[in-house]
């Protein structure tokens, strides 16, 4: 293991008989990065995520986290590690303050400032001594994410975190994700929410049934998925035209009077439609997103 990687998994598979959940994933998290772990539902997140605090026993592979390897059900290394799955367990008759203060008879470093710091940090410091079980879902998810941090942990691992947030709680929960890793602290985040996660994200993995279709930074996987959307006289020939000059691998759709191009050069496709007696009247690239790049990637056009 290098100390490059805050966690590393190795060739991670899991299989439920005949279910394979997980397929030979590999990932590498930097330190002080925020990392997306990406799919649609089903597609391994949760079960990969298990298996690296522990909780599921791989069918192979390997797991380190700071340079430790981890045993299924037997860690200390997960002491650096806040966790957030699932339906975060709390208390519904108590507070959010008592939750924590529960918590933190765990962590013989946490004190009573260390409890305020985390409830104002995700913004329920003014919630006082309401029951959490009048918590709305995005409260509940901000006391889970203040549950996660209590122990000030190097790397925080959260599944779904923003789930049944609305918008400016979204935004809330980017600045204090961002906030965090400035402070060097490492966050991998698991969502389907692929929109929301280009916002957040420096780098990403992305999965579908339970293997990794690509794996880079952001602004890589948004420049490599580039589209040219061309207006010409005839659209039907112009995409005949784009398919002459490419290789097979690219990607080149109809939409209405345009073509979409992927995978080919602006200069390339104008040059090859002049010659071919269709000049372009427009000619402009297309704002990409994870979203595109996953659905490019899962129609299998382009691989990772
Ligand atoms: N204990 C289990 N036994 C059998 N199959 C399982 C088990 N746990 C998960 N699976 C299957 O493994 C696959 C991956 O599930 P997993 O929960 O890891 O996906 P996910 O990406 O986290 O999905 P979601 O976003 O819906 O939580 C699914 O087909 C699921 O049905």
């Amino acid at each position: 293991m290098s100390a490059e990687f805050v966690l590393e998994a190795q060739h991670l598979r899991k299989y439920y008989h005949s279910v394979h959940a997980v397929e030979d994933i590999s990932l590498h998290i930097k330190p002080g990065e925020i990392f997306g772990f990406l799919g649609p539902n089903g597609a391994g997140k949760t079960t990969t995520i298990g298996m690296i605090l522990g909780l599921i026993k791989p069918t192979a592979g390997s797991i380190t986290v700071f340079g430790d390897t981890v045993t299924p059900f037997h860690n200390t290394v997960l002491r650096r590690v806040g966790t957030m799955m699932g339906a975060p367990s709390m208390l519904m008759g108590y507070s959010a303050r008592q939750n924590l203060r529960m918590l933190a008879r765990l962590y013989p470093q946490v004190n009573a400032e260390r409890i305020e710091y985390v409830l104002k940090l995700v913004g329920l410091k003014d919630v006082n001594n309401r029951p959490v079980k009048q918590f709305s879902t995005g409260m509940k998810q901000r006391l889970g994410l203040a549950l996660a941090l209590l122990g000030d942990p190097d790397l925080l691992i959260l599944d779904e975190p923003t789930n049944g947030m609305d918008p400016v709680g979204m935004h809330e929960i980017r600045l204090l994700l961002r906030d965090l890793a400035s402070q060097g602290k490492t966050v991998f985040i698991s969502s389907h929410l692929l929109h929301e996660m280009q916002l957040i994200c420096d780098r990403v993995a992305i999965v579908r049934q339970g293997t990794l279709v690509a794996e880079g930074s952001v602004v890589e996987l948004l420049a490599r998925e580039n589209t040219t959307r061309v207006k010409t006289a005839d659209p039907n020939r112009a995409a005949a035209l784009c398919k002459e000059i490419g290789n097979g691998s690219e990607n080149i759709r109809i939409n209405g009077v345009y073509v979409d191009i992927q995978g080919l050069v602006v200069e390339q496709i104008v040059e090859h439609l002049v010659q071919g007696g269709l000049t372009p009247t427009e000619v402009f690239p297309i704002q990409n997103n994870l979203e595109n790049v996953f659905l490019q990637l899962a129609q299998g056009t382009t691989k990772g």
